[in-house]
């Protein structure tokens, strides 16, 4: 149990799921406005290539979402033994497709692809995964907005937000550094006018570092890595790892588990969120958010 001056511990948990639920309800209700006014919802493009099991399950989430926001989803599933060419031909069939606004390619590809190849072929008018160059470009400079933000970063700031912690002044720690989550979850706390540093695989003293902070937003993907002394009192903890561990007393075997030793740090912690059912559903919250902006762009003009 937390010490005297602490609040309960149920208290202290960012509801991802429940926050989550709300956003896809306020989606939902502008998808329907918009098909009001111009009788044309917002269309998402999933392209999976390869039949990797949790790739698999996140396009089914990610399709049962739009289905239930009433957003338009169209869906190409390629073998693992396709070429490069015919997944870089299937972005360009869906870049000049007027249905569809926004276009997801899974991730990770096969080894035999060039991510990155693939991606900068993907329009940044509908690049709502955010992962484009000009838009992480624009994401890094002072008076400049991207079209889109990245939808796992951006969960964790919208996550702040709602919980209503103010941004400004305080110091942020970001655990890891990846073009996906780490890097971009820098550059936006920075917008929101924290003092902001990035702790990484090279990083001497991180626990003295993370000791420092009023925020954590821990992505590294090694679980259990931020322990109970690594946390000031008071701190809110943004955990984005998913990692899967063994537990025997699962029918599959393992468990997902964060970046943040959850059971300690939520004695210290003024708000901490769990996994799952933090930082994951909101993934999927932006990902809708980002493709009913780019509907809202192409239909409304
Ligand atoms: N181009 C691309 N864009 C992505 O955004 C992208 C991707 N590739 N590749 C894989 C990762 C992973 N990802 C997640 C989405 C939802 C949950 C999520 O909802 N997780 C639930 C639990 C799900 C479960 O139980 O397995 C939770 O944390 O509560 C997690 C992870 C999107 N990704
Ligand atoms: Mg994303």
């Amino acid at each position: 149990m937390g010490g005297k001056n602490s609040k309960p511990e149920a208290e202290k948990i960012i509801d991802g799921k429940a926050i989550a639920a709300t956003i896809r309800e306020e989606i939902k209700v502008e998808v329907a406005e918009l098909k009001a006014k111009y009788g044309k919802a917002p269309g998402l493009a999933v392209v999976i290539v390869g039949n990797r099991p949790d790739s698999q399950t996140y396009v089914r989430m990610k399709r049962k979402a739009c289905d239930e926001a009433g957003i338009v989803s169209f869906h190409k599933e390629m073998p693992e033994d396709c070429s490069e060419e015919d997944v870089l031909q299937v972005v360009r069939d869906f870049n000049a497709d007027p249905d569809c606004h926004g276009i997801l390619v899974q991730l990770p590809l096969p080894k035999h692809m060039n991510e990155e190849k693939v991606l900068a072929e993907i329009s940044l008018e509908k690049d709502v995964d955010g992962f484009h160059p000009l838009n992480i470009g624009k994401l890094s400079m002072k008076g400049h907005e991207p079209l889109f933000m990245p939808c796992t970063p951006k969960g964790c700031i919208v996550l702040l937000e709602r919980s209503g912690v103010d941004l400004k002044g305080k110091n942020a720690v970001v655990v890891g550094r990846s073009n996906i989550v780490g890097m971009p979850a820098a550059l936006m706390l920075m917008k929101k006018d924290c003092t902001v540093t990035v702790v990484h695989s090279r990083t001497k003293d991180p626990a003295d570092i993370c000791r420092r902070a009023d925020v954590i937003i821990a992505a590294a993907g090694s679980a259990h890595m931020v322990k109970k002394n690594w946390i000031k009192k008071g701190a809110v903890i943004i955990d984005v790892g998913t990692n899967s561990v063994p537990d025997a007393t699962k029918k599959s075997g393992f468990r997902l588990t964060g970046d943040v030793d959850y059971d300690e740090a939520i004695k210290r912690a003024d708000m901490i969120t769990p996994v799952p059912g933090g930082v994951g559903p909101m993934t999927i919250a932006m990902l809708l958010s980002n493709t009913l902006d780019s509907g809202r762009r192409s239909i409304a003009n």
